[in-house]
């Protein structure tokens, strides 16, 4: 036999048992991603600084061979801090990749 439509969503799982040791993780957790949200608008601040100084002297929007040589400092970094340098390197890459889709937007390009 089929079912009517259900008319209500089902109710919600039922709220967990306070956790004070996973809650003081996630303070922790919270911090750090602000402190990541506020470092990363710095860097777009000043990249943004960059496009414009790219564009007012006519220079290319990438430049490989700087990140490059950024590429390879980070996964340094990387090992020495114990993160995994594949992921620290897909990360900047793809900071980088929207910076560059910036300065060429800057360009009109
Ligand atoms: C910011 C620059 O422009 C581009 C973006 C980079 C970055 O986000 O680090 C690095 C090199 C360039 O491809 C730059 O040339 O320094």
């Amino acid at each position: 036999m089929t079912q009517p439509p259900a008319r209500f969503s089902p109710s919600p799982p039922p709220a967990a048992a306070p956790d004070p040791v996973l809650a003081g993780y996630r303070k922790s957790i919270d911090n750090i991603d602000a402190a990541l949200i506020h470092m990363l608008a710095e860097r777009f601040r000043i990249t943004q600084a960059v496009g414009a100084h790219k564009a007012a002297h006519n220079l290319p929007p990438s430049d490989p061979g700087r990140e490059a040589r950024q590429i390879e400092r980070l996964r340094a970094l990387a090992v020495e801090a114990e993160l995994d340098p594949e992921f620290s390197e897909k990360f900047i890459r793809f900071v980088i990749d929207e910076v560059i889709r910036h300065h060429q937007r800057a360009q009109g390009k």
